[in-house]
């Protein structure tokens, strides 16, 4: 029988709010994120897919220990993503977002993406780094949509290095963008999500099987679906006499202490008054910034 190896990346039933003002989510607010399991093993190349707003940079916030969950939510290596702040300072885990990809367009290519390994490295080959040392590098990437600003050259070079680290180090990747060219062969799995809850987690090859379109094409089957779906909620909301959307609470209006009723429940940007002294602070909207 075949040894099932232990997978890096496991999500249990997450479930997650953005916070208010207060740190707290908004009462009556419906969580973000719902009901959430997905487990990953090395070597994983994970495709997430999703409308805009449907929760896929959350996810990977999340995942990237970003954001607080509780620890049994979420686990990568075996650790909790939010309180075991070595993950990432030891570069075991690593999330890519906009950041890296504005700082790579505008500063080019040396800039540094795992340790002292250049973005050019790792997109033109890391022929040059000793194997002892590869050992140390990313065991989980989270990448948020990093290839927008990229050639088509250095795209299509970087996902054939993502794909052959996969291959052949065992590490696990979790990319998410809406961008299909050249992603055919690339992913070894996918995961769709809508309105923050898994609809699909498949191998890339019973995807490939159950439908005989593109992948562009498959997975624009599926938001097709899901908008419609949505706008025969709202049509039927409407047809009873129900608001077309359904209500919701904004995260950023509180109602109830001294802060909120000098803010006038809306958070203003008051990032001086924390550096002012403890008294502001008590004062200040900023005091929802991790104690
Ligand atoms: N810091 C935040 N506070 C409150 N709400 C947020 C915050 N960041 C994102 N959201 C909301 O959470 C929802 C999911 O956003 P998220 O960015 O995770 O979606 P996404 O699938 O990555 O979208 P896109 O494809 O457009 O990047 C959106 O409705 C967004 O407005």
């Amino acid at each position: 029988m075949a040894v099932k190896p232990n997978p890096t990346v496991v999500i249990n039933k997450l479930r997650f709010t953005y916070p208010g003002i207060d740190g707290y989510p908004p009462p009556g607010s419906k969580p973000l994120i719902d009901d959430f399991s997905l487990s990953l093993n090395p070597g994983d190349r994970c495709l997430l897919v999703g409308s805009n707003g449907a929760g896929k940079t959350t996810i990977l916030k999340i995942l990237g220990g970003k954001h607080m969950v509780d620890p049994d939510m979420v686990r990568v290596l075996g650790r909790s993503a939010f309180h075991d702040t070595a993950l990432t300072s030891s570069g075991d885990l690593c999330y890519l977002g906009g950041e890296w990809r504005r700082e790579v367009a505008f500063a080019g290519f040396d800039v540094a993406i795992q340790m002292d390994i250049s973005a050019e490295k790792m997109i033109f080959g890391v022929s040059g780094v000793k194997p002892e040392r590869r050992a140390e590098l990313i065991k989980v990437l989270l990448l948020d949509e990093i290839t927008v600003d990229l050639d088509v050259l250095a795209r299509a070079d970087l996902l054939s290095f993502l794909k052959k680290e996969c291959q052949e180090r065992g590490a696990t990747i979790v990319y998410a963008t809406h961008i299909f060219d050249g992603l055919e062969d690339w992913p070894s799995r996918i995961v769709y999500v809508a309105h923050g809850k898994l609809q699909l987690a498949k191998p890339m090859d019973e995807v490939k099987e159950s439908s005989n379109m593109s992948l562009m094409r498959t997975v624009e089957k599926w938001l097709r679906k899901e908008r419609d779906e949505l706008r025969k909620r709202r049509k039927e909301r409407k047809a009873n006499g129900l608001p077309e959307f359904e209500k919701q609470v904004d995260g950023t209006r509180v109602t109830g202490d001294p802060a909120r009723a000098l803010n006038n429940g809306w958070a203003a940007g008051r990032l001086n008054s924390t550096v002012a002294g403890a008294e502001n602070f008590v004062l200040s909207s900023n005091r929802v910034i991790r104690q």
